[in-house]
């Protein structure tokens, strides 16, 4: 028999960013409010995404800076990856962050629920404690924030030959001596520059004529050329056929051109599917889209009353930073108000040996939408700082309204531009020029005088 219903202001299912912040703030502020979440204290990015990917980007990038030693002017010894110590310093930043969540979910005053839950009917759902327990949990407004997982394709062979997934390569139980990489987004290209840092010899297929297809050809040709020049292989317009692995542990992936590549290991990286399949939401009376998502509206509600979704799983671009705006966006709308998702300005930062970092549109996007642009170009060589750093690869480059002078997007490789792009950001938010940054005193020597130097050719044109 189903324990009787307990009854919340609010009901948050799946504690990723939007929920555990709106969770909190509700919490804080006397709401009685639970929280569910099936195991990941913190969520997704906090333990199997850009936390821990991030901390050993940054042991990738130590390992290049000291393969410059002598450059800079330091005897070093050799630079070795150590899958212990790596694994070691990993689990250390995620399990600081998951404890500090963990404290912050206890302090807000919130009840938190660890297990899966599952919709049993409107805003109620009946969770298996991980403890063995059951509670059944209805909330006055409840929010799905349930997130994304792997999406593995349907190709011959994959599941058998164990293929990795970022979760399972993050388990970091050993660094591949040759790592195939299938996928060319954010993912794949991350952990593609990653291991080849460790060690690994890294082969990239993609499917597209470029990698990176979102983002601007050009700067994408130079992401190109910074991973040969790591020794990465990239295949590009590659089809997979099948993949095996032997009774010696060889994997082979099979092209549908015939080409056979032989490896240790193989990750998928093709993109990721919502986690809704398992929530029931029929009987929550909550719609999904056709690729699976919950279907919202633009003030991020679900076709059922006070049901609202968040996050990767709501459709919304696929990053922590999309969540928690989500968050804001909910914490207006469950008061009554209507801010809506719509024509939100969202930047994103892939973290390669660089950073490449974008706002806006690309050229692509602007021509196709029929503004007319003058283009900005910079080589990270040109600014003075990158020459102090010795770390001089990457390009800059910006498209700019031809008559207006306002900045309609930029994409930047290089150092350090995931930081500047939030200036650029804050350019095209408050409607300034392009001019506005040529003309501001920038601090010398930064990677943001760049700007300057970057906006002066268009300003000038
Ligand atoms: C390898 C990798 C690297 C990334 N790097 C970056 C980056 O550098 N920057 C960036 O902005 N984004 C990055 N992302 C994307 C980012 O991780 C996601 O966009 C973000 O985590 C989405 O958060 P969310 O709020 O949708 O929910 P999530 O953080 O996905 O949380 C969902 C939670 O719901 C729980 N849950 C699911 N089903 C149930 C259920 N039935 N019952 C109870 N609980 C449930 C899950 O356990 C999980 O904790 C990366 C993603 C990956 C995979
Ligand atoms: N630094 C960051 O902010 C960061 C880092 C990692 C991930 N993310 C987020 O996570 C999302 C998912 O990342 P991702 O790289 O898995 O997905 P993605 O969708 O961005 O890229 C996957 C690529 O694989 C291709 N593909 C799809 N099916 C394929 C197949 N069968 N064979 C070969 N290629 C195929 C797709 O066309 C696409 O180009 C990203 O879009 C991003 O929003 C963000």
């Amino acid at each position: 028999m189903a324990p009787p219903t307990e009854d919340f202001d609010l009901l948050v299912v799946g504690g990723g960013k939007a929920g555990k912040t709106l969770a909190m703030d509700r919490a804080r502020s006397g709401a009685r409010v639970a929280m569910v979440e099936r195991g990941m204290i913190g969520g997704t990015c906090i333990n199997v995404a850009c936390i821990p990917t991030k901390a050993l980007v940054a042991s990738a990038r130590a390992r290049r800076t000291l393969d410059r030693g002598r450059e800079l002017g330091l005897i070093v010894d050799g630079a070795e990856a150590d899958v212990d110590l790596l694994r070691a310093h990993k689990s250390d930043v995620v399990d600081g962050m998951v404890a500090l969540n963990h404290k912050q979910f206890l302090d807000s005053g919130m009840d938190l629920v660890i297990g899966q839950a599952r919709f049993v009917a409107e805003r109620t759902v009946d969770v298996r404690l991980s403890d063995g327990g059951r509670r059944v949990l209805r909330g006055a407004d409840t929010v799905i924030n349930t997130g994304t997982r792997p999406r593995l394709p349907a190709i011959p062979g994959l599941d058998a030959a164990g293929a990795l997934t970022s979760e399972s390569l993050l388990r970091l139980e050993s660094i591949p001596g040759r790592l195939i990489v299938l996928g060319d987004g954010p993912i794949g290209l991350e952990f593609a520059d990653m291991f080849a840092a460790f060690g690994s010899r890294v082969t990239v297929v993609s499917r597209h004529s470029r990698l990176l297809p979102r983002e601007d050809a050009e700067i994408a040709a130079a992401v190109r050329d910074l991973l040969s020049g790591h020794g990465v292989t990239v295949l590009l317009e590659r089809e997979v056929a099948r993949v095996g692995r032997d009774a010696g542990g060889e994997v082979t992936v099979v092209l549908e051109d015939g080409l056979e590549l032989a490896g240790d290991d193989v990750l998928v990286a093709v993109g990721r599917q919502p986690v809704t399949e398992e929530l029931d939401l029929p009987r929550a009376g909550v719609a999904v889209t056709a690729a699976g998502f919950v279907d919202v509206d633009e003030h991020l509600a679900t076709t059922a009353p006070h049901t609202w979704a968040a996050g990767d799983v709501a459709g919304s671009p696929q990053f922590t930073h999309a969540s928690l705006d989500d968050y804001r966006i909910l914490k207006e709308n469950l008061g009554g108000g209507s801010r809506s998702s719509k024509g939100r300005l969202v930047p994103r930062t892939t973290f390669l040996s660089l950073d490449l970092a974008h706002v806006g549109l690309t050229e692509e996007e602007a021509r196709r939408l029929g503004h007319p642009v003058k283009i900005a170009r910079l080589p990270v060589s040109a600014i003075p700082r990158a020459r102090t750093t010795g770390e001089t690869r990457g390009l800059w480059k910006a498209v700019v309204h031809a008559d207006t002078n306002r900045i309609l997007g930029a994409t930047l490789l290089g150092p350090e531009t995931g930081e500047v792009i939030t200036t650029v950001q804050t350019a095209m938010l408050a409607g300034l020029p392009c001019t506005a940054l040529r003309d501001m005193m920038i601090t010398h020597p930064t990677m943001s005088e760049g700007l300057a130097m970057l906006f002066a050719g268009p300003a000038d044109d």
